[in-house]
């Protein structure tokens, strides 16, 4: 049943050694709550022997010497409730400790995960760990952590307060209760692990389903796949389902099985009870407080085996947390700290592409130029495919000379994002190398000087100056004004009574689409990088946005070596190399005028292109703010429409 693209989850034995581990590193806290919780399930045993000498006092038909375990009993109770608190709030704060170092080291990870492994696993599966899963354990370190072992130690204490009544008490229970509990447990816990297990990955890959199916609503309905999509997330809910029923079916048989040892054992103490009195070895008092200990039994019992249905679930969800953060680091720590800013705006924030993806540089005072020396990008022989079999980079050559501009256009499926995410790193090729100045770029050794900015901006919730900082933590607000200035967004910024304070993102200003790529170039110029990579960074604006943003990506690649993938023929023709990428090889390459004249497939791209505007007589290649708003992009997506 294990799907084998899904991301790894911890064995059994990595799980338990990984909770050890926590337990032993905070060896005095451990005592200390263990201390705490005996102590109070101490004070709770007292009442019963105190209740049953008040019986013995009732048939004994006399008040005098009642006060005593009146008193006593309170004070038990009062002690109980301040031991609890104590022993309970050490668990919660060592599970609390565990917790946060495991989320701490999920995030490294999941950070730190290769883009091909991430797609390869689905989103879903990423996503369900960073929701369900660490929720899941979150509530067991909470709740039924400390509920347990304070029910466990309340069991140990009361067998041993029902042997210390009369050994005679402690055997009935053990004889008649014991072996059915003990052998109901056992089957349960043999039949739980792959059940939870199930309940699980069915969760896992039913989020998948739904991820696959919204994210891709406009090609689904574009192929009229609608019918399809809703049969595969059917398969999946019913595997849920199915996992769900098997759950319940489960639980309902063990507590079944736990109600005849209950009945049993209760039966077995109260026939012992009746036996020692009627032979005088013990009193009234003690057989009644022999039931009653028994009787308290019963919750704590159902509470252990009723939290180990919880426990079984958490540590099903801790063993895919621990599998996680248990990958091997295939990247040095980045440059860019963690700014502080609050969680992220959507709620599944795992996958999307990073608007600027790559660690900043050191932050310039301003957005300036940089070293025009630097940024000679060199693919040789680069294959890539993202599925074994089904090559889409058919061994590339490409020279980007240092502070040179290249533009990739071609076709739908031509391998322009493809390369432009393996020039950027985010993708390591099958084969072939890419050297940025020498030294290899790939995902291991991520370059710090290579920025890439897609169209999938992700704004995340915070200040418009918490969001720049993303890209250079130390930028002063003079700089940066300067980014906000350079993608012609600081005229809006002045207009709002906050400046660089506005919220944005979804607890604040929602950004439009042009406003969010002109906030992402901003945040490119601030990290200052050697190369820029653009892919369709244009793209999904209209017209008059998309004037805006090339005006913005002109400005901020200044001076940089850039490799832009472009939708607009208009952008790609300011470049001063043109790449035409179809199925996978550089089928065409040249300066503009070179390629138009040659009269190849560049050449056809732009007669189309040029013919499709209102003016195609008045069309030069850098006339982009003189069009009119019929640009048409040059590739057309699955599922979307030209405008
Ligand atoms: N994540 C992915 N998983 C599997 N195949 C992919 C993935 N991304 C792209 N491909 C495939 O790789 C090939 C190249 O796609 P790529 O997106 O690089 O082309 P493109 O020229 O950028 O197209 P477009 O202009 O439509 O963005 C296509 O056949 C595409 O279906």
């Amino acid at each position: 049943m294990t799907e084998p693209h899904l991301l790894p989850v911890a064995d059994t034995r990595r799980t338990r050694t990984a909770m050890r581990g926590v337990l032993r590193a905070q060896r005095t806290q451990v005592w200390l709550a263990l201390a705490a919780l005996l102590a109070a399930a101490g004070c709770g045993l007292a009442a019963a022997p105190l209740l049953g000498h008040v019986v013995d006092l009732a048939a004994d038909r006399t008040t005098r010497g009642l006060a005593w375990p009146v008193v006593l009993l309170a004070a038990a109770a009062v002690g109980q409730g301040a031991a609890s608190y104590v022993g309970l709030r050490l668990v919660a704060q060592i599970g609390e400790r565990f917790l946060a170092a495991t989320r701490e080291r999920f995030v490294d990870r999941a950070l730190d995960l290769p883009l091909e492994r991430v797609e390869r696993g689905g989103s879903g599966d990423l996503t369900s760990r960073i929701t369900e899963d660490i929720a899941m354990v979150s509530d067991a370190v909470r709740s039924a952590v400390p509920e347990f072992v304070s029910a466990a130690l309340v069991i140990v204490l009361t067998v041993a307060g029902l042997a210390a009544l009369d050994w005679r008490f402690g055997l009935a229970a053990l004889v008649a209760a014991v072996p059915i509990q003990a052998a109901t447990t056992r089957w349960y816990l043999r039949r739980s692990a792959p059940i939870y297990g199930e309940r699980r990955r069915s969760a896992a890959g039913e989020q998948q389903q739904l991820l696959d199916t919204l994210a891709g609503a406009p090609t689904v309905r574009a192929f009229g796949l609608a019918d399809d999509h809703v049969e595969r997330l059917g398969h999946r809910v019913d595997r849920t389902i199915d996992a769900i029923a098997a759950v319940t079916y489960l639980q309902t048989r063990f507590f079944g099985r736990l109600n005849i040892a209950e009945l049993t054992g209760l039966a077995a103490v109260l026939a012992t009870g009746f036996w020692l009195v009627h032979d005088g070895a013990v009193s009234i008092g003690t057989a009644s407080a022999a039931a009653l200990y028994f009787a308290n039994l019963f919750g704590p019992i159902n509470a252990v085996l009723m939290l180990l249905d919880t426990l079984q679930s958490a540590t099903a969800s801790l063993a895919r947390l621990i599998g996680v953060a248990d990958l091997p680091v295939t990247s040095p720590p980045t440059t860019l700290p963690a700014p502080a800013l609050p969680a992220p705006a959507a709620p599944t924030p795992a996958i999307p592409a990073p608007a600027v993806a790559g660690p900043a540089v050191p932050t310039p005072d301003v957005a300036g130029a940089p070293d025009a020396s630097a940024g000679s990008l060199v693919a040789r022989g680069v294959r890539y495919s993202y599925q074994p079999g089904h090559e889409v980079l058919h061994g590339l050559d490409l020279t980007v000379p240092a502070g040179t501009s290249v533009a990739l256009v071609g076709p739908s499926g031509g391998g322009k994002s493809t390369l432009a995410r393996l020039l950027a790193g985010l993708h390591r090729p099958d084969a072939g190398t890419i050297h940025l100045d020498g030294r290899p770029v790939d995902a291991t050794s991520p370059a710090p000087s290579i920025t890439l900015v897609t169209q999938e901006v992700y704004v995340f919730a915070g200040t418009l100056a918490d969001d720049l900082r993303l890209a250079a933590p130390d930028a002063s607000d003079d700089a940066l004004w300067a980014a906000l200035t350079d993608v012609g967004l600081a005229a809006w910024a002045r207009t709002q009574p906050e400046g660089l304070a506005t919220v944005i993102g979804a607890d604040g200003h929602d950004l439009d689409a042009t406003k969010a790529q002109q906030l992402a170039l901003a945040r490119l110029a601030l990290a200052d990088p050697t190369v820029a990579i653009l892919d369709e960074a244009t793209a999904e604006a209209g017209s008059a946005g998309a004037r805006l943003l090339e005006t913005a990506a002109r400005q901020v690649t200044r001076g940089r070596t850039t490799v832009l993938v472009a939708h607009r023929l208009s952008q790609a023709a300011t470049a001063e190399h043109i790449v035409v990428l179809d199925g996978g090889h550089i089928v065409e390459q040249g300066t503009h005028d070179a390629l138009v004249a040659t009269g190849g497939r560049y050449a056809q791209l732009w007669h189309a292109w040029s013919a499709s505007r209102a003016t195609p007589s008045t069309a030069t290649p850098s006339d982009g703010a003189g069009q009119r708003e019929r640009d048409i992009p040059v590739t057309v997506r699955v599922g979307e429409q030209a405008p």
